[in-house]
């Protein structure tokens, strides 16, 4: 099986194989990130050696100052040796300190830079790829990539590699300093370390379940949360809050059980490591203490060994944290290096054939078109619209009406044949044109958080005010946006700003009027208007369509009235094709339905 992209990446039974692709392929990732901030992570590793190394010279300036700078002044008022210990002492602690503010200031500096591109590449990425995969990959998912994802790693970078590097740094160096004032303390150190070693891996190998247990329980909260609010208007009309709230409790259940017993293990480990540490002083203490009495040490430098003991143990359960974080950051980065190694199954054309000004006329040379996941939803389509024709879409539910449409804004490219735009084939077409060319309006008629004339806007962006407003006038949306509190400048998602789906109509068809595309494909709203706002929708849809190619996927047939030419469609096949005119006086599918209506109405 494949684990190339997205693919199997809710799987967790990946072989050898393609565990090593997945590795190798975040590894890429990740280096590719890190490259261009290679000089500040050279200079940054430079100040935490440096700054460790500062730290740990503290213990061994006492054991001189006890052992050598007090007996220079007893035995002969020499007290050069004490200023030369405690100023020695005050500098290789500011050295510490300002270098380790150094440190996390570089660090914090790198750690941003990386997940700032990160962040951005995603975003960049998710945006550019094709509809087909946004399709299949739902929000939620890409939601999921973008926040709890970056944020593991934002959380690995910002406190759990730090603590590492610290802590490993800082533990090297008080071993060495121990064995180099005393052996046999030294010696007891690394006895010490075996079992604090165990105590560790037990508690990674039990973290690393845990740990997972409480991500997932908390994604399926969250998840569950989510589908809830996003369905609130489904959980009103069905009542089913209380059954909500059960299933909703039993999830924030689990997540506290798998919380406490993570906290269970800590209350194992930490005294442990503590235990561990204070026998491991204890003996040194002790041998130390016989050795000082028989005269074979110094007591300054038992001091400084029980000091170094002491402050050996610290670090390691950041280390053991480490770990813990490491695992999950590295699940988030191998889901995030899957969604870039998707491709759009759209490309752009390497060598785009250049098309200024479009006159719309859309051409279907034997196409025939299958979705990646099923059987062909077009078998065989060979359709011809002259530019500057009102085609309407009629046809069962099913039957490949947005399909043929997002075959003309290519969303997706044919499975065989090809989709011409004034002869050339879209495929060939720079992006730029195409887009130029080619607007589609969907049926939710989306508005982006701004204010109403920004929304507007977005069909063409350089546009004035003017243009905006002429536009507005244009589909009969001017009279309603003058009435709202702020005009134009009204933000349609403060109070107020709030617009009925009759006037999001009305503002997408502006949209789409200010863009003036030669080709306009319109996903007709099915929620049904008051007359008067249909009558509204019409006469706008009039102004939008003429002069330029339309294909109107038709919910209401009050609409085809208006179109030169009426297609119908059956499970991906055109059965009758005419003006509205015509296929009446045929009598055929379109007929029928057409008295239907017609009785509908009376
Ligand atoms: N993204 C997709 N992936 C796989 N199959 C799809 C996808 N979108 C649509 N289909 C399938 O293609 C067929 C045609 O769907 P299409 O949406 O084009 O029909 P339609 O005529 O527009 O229907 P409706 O009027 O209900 O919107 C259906 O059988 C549908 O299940």
């Amino acid at each position: 099986m494949s684990v190339h992209g997205v693919t199997g990446e809710d799987r967790d039974d990946y072989t050898k194989g393609e565990s090593r692709e997945i590795r190798l392929r975040s590894r890429r990732l990740l280096l590719q990130i890190v490259r261009p901030h290679r000089a500040r992570i050279a200079w940054t590793m430079l100040l935490v050696v440096v700054s460790a190394g500062a730290g740990v010279v503290g213990p061994a300036i006492i054991a001189y100052g006890i052992d050598t700078a007090l007996p220079a002044i007893l035995d002969g008022q020499d007290w050069m040796p004490l200023w030369v210990a405690t100023i020695g002492y005050v500098v290789s602690a500011v050295v510490a300190g300002v270098l380790m503010y150094a440190y996390t200031v570089s660090s914090a500096r790198i750690s941003q830079a990386v997940l700032f591109s990160l962040r951005r590449r995603l975003f960049d990425h998710t945006q550019r790829l094709s509809l087909e995969f946004h399709e299949q990959y739902t929000s939620g998912r890409i939601i999921a990539r973008q926040t709890s994802d970056l944020e593991s790693i934002r959380d690995l970078l910002d406190q759990g590699l730090n603590e590492l590097v610290r802590g490993i740094l800082f533990m090297a160096f008080t071993g060495v300093a121990m064995v180099l004032l005393d052996p046999i303390s030294g010696l007891v150190l690394a006895i010490a370390l075996v079992p604090a070693i165990l105590l560790t891996r037990w508690f990674q190998q039990r973290a690393t379940v845990l740990f997972r247990e409480t991500r997932s329980t908390s994604a399926r909260m969250i998840v569950y949360f989510v589908e809830t609010m996003t369905g609130i208007r489904a959980v009103k009309a069905f009542r089913t809050e209380a059954r909500n709230d059960d299933e909703f409790g039993d999830r924030v259940e689990d997540y506290r059980l798998a919380n406490h017993r993570v906290i269970s293990i800590f209350g194992i480990y930490e005294p442990g490591i503590v235990a561990i540490g204070a026998i491991s002083i204890a003996t040194i203490v002790l041998l130390g203490g016989i050795r000082v009495i028989e005269g074979d040490l110094a007591i300054g430098v038992l001091l400084a060994t029980a000091l170094y003991a002491r402050q050996f143990f610290q670090p390691i359960q950041g280390v053991a944290m480490f770990f813990n974080g490491y695992q999950s950051a590295s699940a988030a980065l191998e889901k995030i290096s899957g969604v870039l190694e998707e491709e759009p199954t759209v490309p752009e054309p390497t060598q785009p054939q250049r098309l200024e000004a479009s006159r719309g006329r859309i051409d279907f040379d034997e196409v025939r078109f299958a979705y990646a996941t099923g059987a062909d939803v077009l078998p065989s389509l060979d359709l011809h619209i002259p530019a500057g024709q009102t085609v309407a879409l009629v046809g069962t539910t099913g039957a490949g009406k947005s399909t043929l449409a997002k075959l003309v804004s290519r969303f997706y490219d044919p499975t065989e044949g090809a989709v011409r735009l004034d002869g050339i084939d879209m495929r060939d077409l720079a992006n730029e044109d195409l887009r130029r060319a080619v607007v589609m309006v969907t049926q939710e008629a989306y508005l982006f958080s701004g204010t109403v004339a920004e929304n507007i806007a977005l069909g063409r962006p350089q546009a004035s005010r003017e243009e905006i407003e002429g536009a507005a006038r244009a589909v009969g949306a001017h009279a309603f946006i003058a009435a709202l509190p702020d005009g134009y400048d009204t933000d349609v998602n403060k109070r107020g700003g709030r617009v009925s789906s009759g006037q999001r109509q009305l503002l997408s068809f502006a949209r789409a009027f200010l863009a003036d595309p030669a080709v306009l494909i319109l996903d007709e709203a099915t929620a049904s208007l008051d007359i008067p706002s249909e009558r509204l929708v019409q006469q706008a849809l009039q102004t939008l369509l003429a002069d330029r190619t339309a294909i109107i996927i038709a919910h209401r047939l009050s609409t085809v009235s208006i179109a030169d030419r009426v297609l119908v469609m059956e499970h991906g096949r055109v059965i009758e094709d005419g003006s509205p005119a015509e296929l009446i006086a045929a009598g055929g599918k379109f007929a029928g339905l057409h008295r239907a209506w017609r009785e509908s109405l009376v």
